[in-house]
């Protein structure tokens, strides 16, 4: 990955927790992927002292290691349904602040980390900055499945217009990608999505959907790191 992405990561990530885990937050979800390293990274520049109030919520497994690898206080949404505020990353974001996420596989638990927050704040590189969903994110529509009914499912994905959904294979293992809930991912391609809301309800009526990887009116601020070292900021 290029230093410059990379860079832009940092940065988006080192804004968002220094407007947002101000002197009164004590419960912090912590979303997953590679950009919520940097997340990590910033709040332990801040000293011991600083986090100490604070218990983190994780979005998956990964997550769960890095709190726990940091020497970070870990707690679980089922412990605290609300939390103060959730920093996560994504794969495309569109100008209404509407996004993809799940390429990493975790969107269920993202999701839910994400809507008991207060404030869900997105964090990404200029790469997935985007007018309309599916402009720039090709790999499709995350949507995670009970195994079973994967068959199913894509059939009925083909029957709403999906160009060619997709169940996703691991690659240091034979099969399918198995989810931290045990459960199958299928990647749906629909093109440029205009109305994202629509889209989301349809997929999620299909039965066998545990969720969907469209995050629609959940994000409150999100932090673009720019190519040129600048960070933009995009509210609801
Ligand atoms: O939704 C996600 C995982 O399910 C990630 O937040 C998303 O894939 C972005 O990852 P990265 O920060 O590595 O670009």
């Amino acid at each position: 990955m290029s230093s410059l992405i990379e860079e832009a990561k940092r940065r988006a990530a080192y804004r968002a927790v220094d407007q947002h885990i101000t002197y009164h937050v004590r419960l912090v979800g912590i979303g997953s992927g590679s950009t919520i390293g940097y997340v990590v990274e910033r709040l332990l520049q801040r000293g011991k002292e600083a986090n100490a109030r604070i218990v983190f919520i994780p979005t998956s497994f990964q997550s769960r290691q890095l709190i726990v690898d940091n020497g970070l206080t870990l707690g679980d949404v089922d412990q605290y349904p609300e939390l103060d505020v959730t920093i996560d990353g994504a794969d495309e974001v569109d100008e209404n602040l509407n996004a993809i996420k799940g390429g990493g596989g975790c969107h269920l638990r993202e999701k839910v980390v994400a809507e008991a927050a207060k404030k869900f704040i997105i964090i990404a590189d200029y790469r997935k900055n985007a007018k309309t969903l599916g402009e720039k994110w090709k790999q499709g529509i995350p949507i995670e499945v009970v195994p079973f009914t994967y068959t199913r499912v894509i059939k009925e994905l083909k029957d709403l217009g999906c160009e060619n959904p997709t169940l996703r294979m691991a690659n240091a293992k034979a099969g399918p990608v198995i989810t931290d809930n045990g459960n199958f991912l299928i990647d749906a391609h629909f093109g440029l999505v205009n109305s994202p809301g629509e889209l989301l309800r349809k997929i999620k009526l299909l039965t066998g959907v545990v969720e969907v990887g469209l995050f629609v009116d959940v994000a409150d601020v999100v932090y673009f790191g720019n190519e040129d070292g600048s960070v933009s900021e995009k509210k609801r």
